[in-house]
């Protein structure tokens, strides 16, 4: 008999009452919250947590979390016009960050522990809009994978990731290669010189068609990231101005994270979502 389980719980770290579940599959745990479909906490081994979350995090007054997972959808970053066609004012990153979803499905089995939330798609400023987003996580001892999927419409969608680490400084991201949007540089277009990425300043870039696997690797270990379903991959640490003018990051906390965002940016399809990022601890290197 395994001990593996779902568990309902109020609050996770400092952020007190946050509806959240908690999922356990061998050694492995994961905590997901309803607000937002969040994921805050996966930990492949009892010491080894692999999410950053912000300790001045909040989530009241319809902030979205500092941290974890969030769930950007339908537009990514600011909404492109295609997504505001009365050009009013919305939320960066689309509008479900700040929603609670419901949770349709559970199950646990020997080797998979699984909950999807879902959440239908209120009032959208544009037309031609998916009807429901709904988010799969399952854990299994192996690996967290995080899945999603919508309907036909105009839609951007992003599985946006912090993984903590011990210093940016010794941080790379591999193996990259081709084309990126350089969003520090007005959105300009450069080629990837490396197939690693190292950390010295301000990063945020879209990397068009990006591999189906990336490694984040530090001094100690090694995460692998799989994707699916994606047309780019995006980059991003704020580095120290901008860590600064984040009110919900401790300005130093620039140094504990990299995001690797696994995202569908295109604006030219309607296709079905079905967009999946699987973490996966490669364990202490040599
Ligand atoms: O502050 P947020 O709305 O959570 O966005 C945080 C960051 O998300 C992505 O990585 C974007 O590429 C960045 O430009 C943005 O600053």
């Amino acid at each position: 008999m395994s001990n593996n389980s779902i568990t309902e719980q109020s609050g996770f770290a400092h952020l007190t009452d946050l509806p959240c579940y908690v999922l356990q599959c061998g050694q492995a745990t994961a905590v997901i919250s309803s607000y937002g479909a969040h994921l805050l906490s996966y930990k492949p081994e009892a010491e080894v947590e692999l999410i950053y979350l912000s300790p001045e995090a909040v989530w009241q007054n319809n902030t979205p979390i500092r941290g974890g997972v969030p769930v950007c959808w339908p537009w990514f970053g600011p909404a492109a016009a295609e997504f505001n066609p009365k050009a009013q004012k919305l939320p960066n990153h689309g509008v479900v960050r700040t929603e609670f979803w419901q949770v349709i499905q559970q199950s646990v089995t020997e080797t998979e522990v699984r909950i999807e939330f879902r959440i239908a798609t209120k009032e959208l400023p544009y037309t031609n809009a998916p009807s429901y987003l709904s988010l799969t996580l399952q854990l299994t001892e192996a690996a967290l994978i995080l899945t999603l999927n919508s309907d036909q419409g105009l839609q951007q969608a992003a599985l946006h990731s912090y993984f903590t680490v011990d210093s940016v400084h010794q941080v790379s991201v591999s193996t990259l290669a081709g084309a990126y949007l350089d969003k520090v540089k007005a959105g300009e277009r450069f080629d990837q010189q490396h197939p690693e990425l190292k950390f010295t300043a301000e990063v945020d870039r879209v990397y068009l068609d990006t591999a189906d696997e990336l490694t984040l690797e530090q001094a100690k270990n090694a995460v692998q990231i799989a994707q699916q379903g994606h047309d780019a991959s995006v980059l991003w640490n704020p580095w120290i101005e901008k860590a600064a003018a984040l009110k919900d990051l401790p300005d130093d906390g620039y140094l504990d994270f990299v995001c690797v965002e696994t995202a569908r940016l295109s604006l030219t399809t309607s296709a079905p979502l079905h967009l999946v990022q699987q973490i996966r601890y490669l364990g202490q290197l040599e």
